[in-house]
């Protein structure tokens, strides 16, 4: 066992099971008819107050109001919405979200099926050095990049992600990959999976050193388009094409679904988008599917019904969330995580202030 997959003590906080959650979701601006049990309880974002008698959808989005902006970086000149801003920069989001709940069982059915404590273990994988440092205006030394993969590693970090082989066209922060990668290559601290968007960065990666690799898909077709150049389908017959060259070698293959929540351009993701796009990366053969929350506009009121549809979709166990933490919603965002079905794996991103002092992020 890593030091990682070690307790982190949380079986020492007191179990959510014991909390009365009928009471914390049935106030009277949610609750319109009365009564825990039966029909018309609902969790509510935003500033909508509606119930529902259909049992034909348990979820429902309406018509969004999405505005997003970013302030603090020049836009790459393909449009790479990722690799910019995104954590650094202020968004304006403004949305309207409502949710139903099925009538079938009413709420203690659903929070019954919804929390289930916390889990003894939390998996926690590091994407700083990628995440962080791609969206960085000023270059970070490659040397630095190499010390930095070293402190996390001895602070016992057992997964770091390492770099990117995309195209230095896109992200030029990353385009040192080949190096980074040739100089950690034999750390045996940590595993140190490298992000690949097609055939070509694999075969670089691969001939680098790297032992794991992660590819990134997206549940948002404009952002899929914005950030890797084509369509959600295109971009899933590259990875399978990826994670067919890496099942040869025995490369374990992470998969990302980006945009889980909401896209900068398009607006609120359903769930069963992102319920699709996990069970393809799944049925692929990605060892692990990591949900990201890619923008941070997620809260738990929206994080609960993508989980709750990703899990019908792909094993709980091969999930993993990652949350920005734009609007400050991720601590949040990771804890209903974990109490939904005991979620393993939490991604941490570190990133640079612009003073040269790192902060850090919770994902
Ligand atoms: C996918 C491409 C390459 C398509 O880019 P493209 O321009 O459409 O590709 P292309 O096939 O037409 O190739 C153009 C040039 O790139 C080269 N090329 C092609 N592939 C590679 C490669 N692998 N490595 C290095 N070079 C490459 C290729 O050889 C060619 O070179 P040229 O002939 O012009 O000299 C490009 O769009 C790209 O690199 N995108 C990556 C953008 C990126 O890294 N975004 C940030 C990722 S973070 C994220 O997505 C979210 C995540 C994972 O963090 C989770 C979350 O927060 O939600």
């Amino acid at each position: 066992m890593s030091s990682l997959e070690e307790p982190l003590s949380m079986d020492k906080l007191p179990s959510l099971s014991n909390i009365d959650f009928s009471h914390r979701f049935s106030s009277d601006r949610c609750s319109t008819s009365g009564g825990d049990s039966g029909m018309g309880h609902c969790w509510i974002e935003g500033n909508n107050s509606t119930s529902s008698n259909s049992d034909e959808e348990d979820f429902e989005y309406e018509q969004e109001t999405f505005t997003w902006r970013h302030h603090s970086r020049d836009r790459p000149q393909n449009g790479n919405l990722a690799a910019y801003g995104n954590r650094d920069s202020r968004h304006l989001a403004k949305f309207q979200y409502k949710s139903y709940c099925s009538n079938g069982g009413g709420l203690h059915d659903i929070t019954n099926m919804i929390f289930k404590g916390i889990p003894k273990y939390v998996k926690i994988v590091e994407v700083g050095v990628r995440d962080g440092l791609q969206n960085e205006k000023n270059m970070v030394p490659t040397s630095v990049k190499i010390e930095l993969i070293h402190r996390l590693a001895s602070a016992g970090l057992s997964v770091v992600e390492a770099t990117s082989f995309v195209s230095p066209k896109w992200v030029p922060q990353l385009a040192d990959a080949r190096d980074v990668i040739g100089s950690v290559k034999n750390l045996d601290t940590a595993r140190l999976p490298v992000l690949v968007p097609n055939l070509k960065g694999f075969e670089a990666a691969v001939a680098a050193g790297a032992k794991e690799i992660a590819v990134f898909a997206s549940a948002s077709e404009a952002f899929s388009k914005s950030n890797i150049n084509c369509t959600i389908k295109e971009s899933l017959a590259r990875y399978r094409d990826v994670t067919h060259a890496a099942a040869k070698l025995n490369i374990p293959v992470r998969g990302y679904v980006s945009c889980v929540i909401g896209c900068p351009v398009e607006g609120i993701i359903p769930p069963s988008k992102v319920a699709n796009v996990a069970k393809e990366l799944h049925d692929m053969g990605c060892c692990e599917i990591s949900l990201g929350d890619t923008i941070g506009i997620g809260t738990p009121g929206t994080v609960i019904p993508m989980l709750v549809a990703v899990m019908s979709a792909v094993p709980v166990e091969k999930l993993a969330v990652h949350f920005h933490d734009t609007y400050g919603q991720s601590l949040s965002n990771i804890l209903v995580s974990l109490q939904v079905n005991n979620f393993l794996h939490i991604t941490f991103t570190l990133s640079y202030s612009p003073h040269g002092n790192i902060k850090k992020t919770k994902h």
